[in-house]
């Protein structure tokens, strides 16, 4: 049995971690891979919850050490995912969400060829700076360098597979939980998990695994 990861990109600020919060209410079986960065807390952050907060010296040894399935400096910060993490809890069976930025997710697109990509867009680059703005967690210096990496950022959509322009935002949750569903109810991943299955045996029943 093995899972599926999501891999999911965006701009700063245009909503992936509130998207992402509440499609892990309605999904069963997904679980969410907590990166290491080396950015500074912000007050409203748990650590291990919403990354795990390390300094430079700790997160070098880690890419010395090949403890990440990719890593990347975003905005002038590393950042990581746990290979562990995602390796572990994929051949368990548990479907993976990552959230990480365009450069992080073309490193996995050639590690992980089933992964499924999804970018979030905003509706506008204003709407971008005001949500942004709103959230006063940075200051003016890392508030302009975010919506300037914001526009090269937006330049990787056609890598991507599946795109959600998060309008409104229970919307845009619907939509990721959709994607979420659609990918798991492929015929090809299907087959591939068949052994989990015992549909096609007398007094059988479907255990689909799958979602919301
Ligand atoms: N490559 C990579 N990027 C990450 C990772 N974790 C988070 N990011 C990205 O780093 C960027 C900045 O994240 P963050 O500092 O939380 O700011 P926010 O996006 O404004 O909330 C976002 O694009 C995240 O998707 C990771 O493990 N690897
Ligand atoms: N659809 C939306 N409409 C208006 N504000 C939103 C929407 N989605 C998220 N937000 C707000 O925008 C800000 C940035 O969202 P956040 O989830 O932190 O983005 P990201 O994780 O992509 O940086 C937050 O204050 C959040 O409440």
């Amino acid at each position: 049995m093995k899972g599926i990861l999501y891999v999911i990109s965006g701009p700063s600020g245009v909503g992936k971690t509130s998207i992402i919060e509440g499609t892990l209410k309605r999904v069963r079986n997904l679980v969410f891979s907590v990166s290491y960065t080396t950015r500074k807390k912000r007050p409203n952050e748990i650590e291990g919850k919403d990354y795990f907060f390390v300094d430079e010296s700790t997160f070098k040894s880690m890419i010395e050490r090949d403890e990440f399935l990719e890593w990347a400096v975003v905005h002038g910060n590393y950042y990581g995912t746990p290979k562990k993490f995602v390796e572990e809890n994929l051949q368990k069976g548990f479907n993976v969400l990552l959230d990480i930025d365009v450069q992080g997710a073309m490193t996995v697109m050639k590690k992980v060829k089933d992964a499924v990509y999804i970018f979030i867009a905003p509706p506008s680059f204003d709407e971008l700076k005001q949500r942004l703005i709103k959230r006063g967690t940075e200051n003016e210096i890392d508030l302009q360098r975010r919506l300037e990496d914001a526009k090269k950022e937006l330049s990787y959509i056609p890598k991507f597979q599946y795109i959600i322009v998060n309008v409104n935002l229970n919307e845009s949750i619907d939509q990721l939980c959709s994607i979420i569903v659609a990918e798991q109810l492929k015929v090809e991943r299907f087959i591939e998990r068949l052994g989990e299955y015992r549909i096609f045996e007398e007094g059988g029943k479907a255990d689909a695994r799958c979602g919301a």
